[in-house]
């Protein structure tokens, strides 16, 4: 009898699950079926464990389609992989929301705080109140005390580079370590707008620590969340497997190091003189007659602010450090970058932003790396606020979107030969550069509002170290492969060595 029970009891187990493992909304884009606890992420990771931009672009050629449809645990989940969808999903405002995930909620206190993983008003009006307030400061427009500022950690670097100062960790025996050497200038930058500051060459190790908490962070991630996104519970039971302890200690340094500075910029408050952009905020979060719902807190400004740390420590150092490795891989592309170097800029002075418009090599190069080793392979996760159509199928409200910018920045028909690194393709016959197609910093309502900043900060440091050094590999034959990736819910390089010689 029990064994009778037992065998009726297997048996519509069995049916319920297979029912469950192809069910879907109808009209859904294809995709692989759903599997208890983790639905499809199962077959994700035994499709590449290692990268889910592989793994899902994979899969969508296997089940033929270009939009694929699949559950992430029990969210339904779009992933985008043509250049028309995803701009679609990056544009059409159904789809400027974020999915509420558990490690936005865990750098926040368990609060939605911030700009990237937060929603609705409170959202709009940071980012609107980020942007417009760091903009006078100098981030994302021409603006003549942060070039000054640009330009001095430009001159510390070279001057490092040329021995004129020391710091082993970032120059040793001839060679200059990526990304560590970069750290303080991208660094620096973004901190003097918000706290007026920078680190002193003395301070470098707290800035480092800063960097490589944020590293960590970005690592403790995989491009679609990882396992733990979708079965949150597992996190409360396992918070060191499931990396989740590290992800809040992590956090915690930036949001920490952002407070301390709240702090005193309060002892020294004076609406009189604002000063940056932390004093713009506490003249906000003073203002009288705000309503309840009001954002404006030091909790919201702790978040905002390590966004921002997160942000400008992980992404244009990693960026700039597969250029430096490209180049490594490519010495003709090096070269080429030097001629436009010489003709335009000369080896009396530094390069600037005014002199960005007459070298489009290197602006080229700049693009091909970012089209290359695309840092966010996946972008960030979007969320539909409601039932639409995408591509011809349905869309219900509360899909998760995910767009493989990695897929559409490799893909043949469109590139032509993507498994190249080739400036060269965003140039016309004359040499000018053509129009940019790369979505590197998605697009639409949630565009990254550090894309202007990044381009800039990014051409001169770039340019100023090829006109001041050759690059070679440290050790030829231990080069890694130019499209190595640290995984993350941003790609970083591994850290490399790489030779620098003096060119003048
Ligand atoms: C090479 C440099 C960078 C790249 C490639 C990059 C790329 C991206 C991408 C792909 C997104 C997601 C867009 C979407 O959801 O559709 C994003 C969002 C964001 N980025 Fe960047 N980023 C870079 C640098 C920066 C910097 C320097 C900052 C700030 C200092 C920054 C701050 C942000 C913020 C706050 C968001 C969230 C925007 C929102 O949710 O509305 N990024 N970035």
């Amino acid at each position: 009898m029990i064994t009778l029970i037992l065998g009726v009891f297997i048996a519509l187990l069995v049916i319920r699950l297979y029912r469950q493992a192809y069910e879907r909304p109808q009209n859904f884009p294809p995709g692989p079926p759903r599997l208890p606890v983790w639905g499809s992420y199962w077959l994700l990771l035994l499709q590449n464990y290692r990268f889910m931009h592989k793994a899902t672009l994979d899969m969508a050629r296997r089940y033929k389609t270009r939009l694929l449809g699949l559950y992430l645990g029990q969210f339904p989940t779009v992933v985008a992989t043509a250049y028309e969808d995803v701009r679609d999903v990056l544009t059409r405002p159904e789809f400027a929301a974020r999915p509420d995930l558990l490690h936005g909620r865990l750098r926040a206190g368990g609060d939605q705080l911030g700009i990237f993983f937060n929603n609705g008003p409170a959202w709009m009006e940071q980012k609107r109140f980020m942007l417009r307030n760091m903009r006078d400061f100098g981030f994302g427009r021409r603006y003549k005390s942060m070039e000054e500022t640009l330009r001095e950690e430009t001159e510390e670097l070279i001057a490092l580079g040329r021995g004129e100062w020391t710091d082993e960790l970032s120059v040793r025996d001839g060679c200059m370590h990526f990304p560590t050497a970069l750290y303080p200038g991208l660094v620096n930058l973004v901190w003097s707008m918000m706290t007026g500051q920078r680190f002193s060459r003395d301070q470098y190790g707290a800035l480092r620590e800063l960097s490589h908490a944020a590293a960590h962070f970005v690592r403790n991630l995989d491009q679609l969340g990882g396992a733990v996104t979708y079965t949150p519970w597992l996190h409360k039971i396992a918070p060191h497997a499931t990396g989740t302890a590290s992800t809040t200690r992590y956090s915690k340094v930036m949001s920490d190091t952002v407070q301390r500075a709240l702090e005193e910029h309060e002892g020294h408050f004076s609406e009189d003189h604002l000063r940056d952009f932390i004093d713009r905020y506490i003249h906000e979060m003073r203002k009288e007659g705000r309503g309840k719902e009001f954002s404006f807190t030091a909790k919201q400004l702790q978040i905002v602010g390590a966004d921002i740390l997160l942000a400008s420590s992980t992404t244009t150092t990693s960026t700039l450090s597969f250029a430096v490795r490209a180049l490594l891989h490519h010495p003709e592309v090096l070269r080429r970058c030097q001629k436009e170097l010489d003709e335009v800029v000369g080896q009396c002075r530094l390069p600037t932003l005014d002199d960005r418009p007459n070298m489009p090599f290197i602006e080229a190069t700049l693009r091909e790396t970012m089209r290359f080793n695309t840092l966010l392979p996946m972008g960030l996760p979007h969320l539909a606020l409601e039932d639409t159509t995408l591509g011809g199928y349905a869309i219900p409200k509360n899909t998760l979107l995910a767009c493989n910018l990695h897929a559409m920045h490799h893909d043949k028909e469109l590139w032509g030969d993507p498994e190249n690194f080739r400036p060269d393709r965003f140039l016309d016959e004359r040499g000018e550069l053509t129009k940019d197609i790369t979505m590197p910093f998605g697009g639409g309502k949630r565009v990254c509002p550090g894309e202007t900043f990044s381009r800039q900060s990014m051409f001169v440091l770039f340019a100023a170290l090829l006109q001041h050094f050759d690059l070679r590999p440290q050790d030829p034959g231990a080069l890694p492969p130019i499209d190595q990736m640290v995984n993350g819910i941003s790609v970083t390089p591994e850290p490399f060595w790489a030779r620098i010689t003096p060119r003048f």
